[in-house]
């Protein structure tokens, strides 16, 4: 579980994200929404402690994190996969891989089934991938080291239509195993089509908190956050 209490984020002790309460419990799986520019990635590098909050705290299965503390974070289960996908150029898939596992931890679906990347290019350097292989292995490597919580920023980006349903479908098992799932995507579909909870952020807020099967029988009210 991830609890946020009136968390503030942002750059140079600016806040972008103010005020922020949350719960987000184990077994969700959270499609955090909203236009460019709105504070969904500012929240989730603040939750991970690839930036250090302003104020207020965070707490991953009721211990707090330290603020900016990114190796903690990730120490204690939580893994936060980056726009840019955060991938070691120099080393292989399988040096990742290998990287990212988590001692003792073994997670709930198999990454080497999912990722035909993995199957594939196991022993390629990650720089000689391209886009949506290189996001194939962060995905895995999330999957990997996140004990507790997995954050993923720009989800879809460079994923075929068919590896999106199948890494949500994988997404769920894991949720469904105890781990908090948090995924930003520019585009709501087909994560509210999968999501258990929807968010969405306007100017650093949170201005819809809904199960996400309430959001797919309405999705005027998505919409009217989405829509620039
Ligand atoms: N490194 C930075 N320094 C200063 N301001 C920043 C920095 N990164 C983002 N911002 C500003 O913070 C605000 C929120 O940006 P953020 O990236 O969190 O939004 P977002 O909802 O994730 O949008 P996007 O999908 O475009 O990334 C924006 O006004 C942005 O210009």
């Amino acid at each position: 579980m991830i609890e946020v209490n009136a968390l503030a984020a942002g750059y140079d002790g600016i806040p972008v994200v103010s005020h922020l309460d949350l719960t987000l419990a184990a077994g969700e799986v959270v499609a955090l929404l909203g236009r460019n520019g709105m504070g969904k990635t500012t929240m989730m590098r603040t939750l991970a402690g690839h930036l250090p909050s302003i104020d207020g705290d965070v707490l991953l299965d009721g211990s707090p994190l330290r603020s900016g503390r990114a190796d903690l974070a990730a120490r204690a289960g939580m893994s936060f996969l980056p726009d840019d996908r955060g991938v070691f150029p120099r080393l292989t898939v399988a040096e990742n891989l290998a990287l990212a596992r988590r001692r003792g931890y073994q997670p709930p679906v198999d990454v080497v089934a999912l990722f035909p990347v993995i199957r594939e290019r196991m022993n390629v350097n990650a720089q000689d991938l391209s886009g949506g292989q290189k996001q194939q292995v962060g995905l895995a490597r999330a999957i990997l080291a996140g004990e507790k919580a997995i954050l993923v920023d720009e989800f879809s980006q460079g994923l075929q239509p068919s590896l999106v349903r199948d890494v949500l479908a994988a997404f769920h098992e894991i949720a469904r195993a105890g781990v908090v799932i948090v995924l930003v995507d520019q585009s709501p579909q087909p994560l509210v089509e999968f999501a258990t909870r929807v968010l969405a952020m306007d100017k650093g807020a949170i201005v819809l908190d809904s199960p996400a099967a309430v959001v797919r029988e309405d999705p005027q009210a998505l919409l009217d956050f989405l829509v620039v």
